[in-house]
């Protein structure tokens, strides 16, 4: 990253930007023919009005995602893709971490996410309990750490269009090694089991 610096509107700026391209994301694949070229003009509106005058954004909002700065000072901007509201492929999540213990709730994901018809994709739901549970270690040691083993059970088809709740929890911590387990819910219904192991660095 460089070291020029980013004010609150350009961070602003940035994560309107990154909504518009997700919402283009989803119409892309919901319009067509004359339908898209609406949809997507008036997105492309939209973006265009917010260029020429970003203070139009603010006060209203602040980024979720304001850029940090290493010991250097150059810009450090959250690129993770299932967090960061900035990264146009994240899902986003909004997340409580208690002890030893993250409750996550994202969505309703779009169609972007789409594996089998109206389901989503199997990769996305290890995507959302790899970051839950890494989330859950890092909350409980302090520090990064890495996914050594990720075992995950599909129960059932997991589906577009309504929030899902993703929880993770610690189970054993031996030295380097921390395990931890969690599902992924639809309502009442476990959709997905995941446990896995995460090794701190030496
Ligand atoms: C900022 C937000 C980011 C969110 C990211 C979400 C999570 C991620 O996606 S992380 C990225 C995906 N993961 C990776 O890329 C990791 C790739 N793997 C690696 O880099 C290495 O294998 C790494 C670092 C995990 C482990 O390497 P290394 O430190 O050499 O481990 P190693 O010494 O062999 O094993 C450590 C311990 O785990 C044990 N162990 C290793 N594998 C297993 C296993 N499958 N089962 C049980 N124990 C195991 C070892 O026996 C050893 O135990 P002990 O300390 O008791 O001797």
């Amino acid at each position: 990253m460089d070291a020029t610096p980013e004010t609150t509107a350009d961070s602003v700026l940035a994560e309107f930007a990154a909504g518009i391209c997700r919402r283009m994301a989803e119409g892309l694949l919901e319009h067509t023919g004359g339908e898209l070229r609406s949809f997507l003009s008036a997105e492309s509106a939209r973006l265009q009005a917010a260029l020429a005058d970003p203070a139009t954004l603010e006060p209203a909002e602040q980024p979720h995602d304001p850029p940090r700065f290493s010991r250097k000072g150059h810009v450090v901007i959250n690129t993770n893709p299932v967090t960061s509201h900035r990264n146009v492929l994240a899902p986003l999540l909004t997340e409580k971490l208690e002890d030893d213990r993250a409750v996550a709730t994202v969505g309703p994901l779009p169609r972007q996410y789409q594996g089998p018809r109206g389901m989503l994709h199997g990769g996305y739901v290890g995507v959302l309990l790899d970051q839950v549970l890494w989330d859950v270690v890092f909350h409980r040691l302090g520090h990064a750490s890495f996914t050594r083993t990720l075992n995950l059970t599909y129960e059932s088809p997991v589906p577009l269009g309504e929030e899902l709740t993703v929880e993770g929890r610690v189970t054993k911590i031996d030295g380097r090694k921390t395990f931890a387990e969690g599902e992924l819910r639809s309502g009442d219904t476990v959709c997905a089991r995941a446990e896995g192991l995460w090794v701190s660095p030496r």
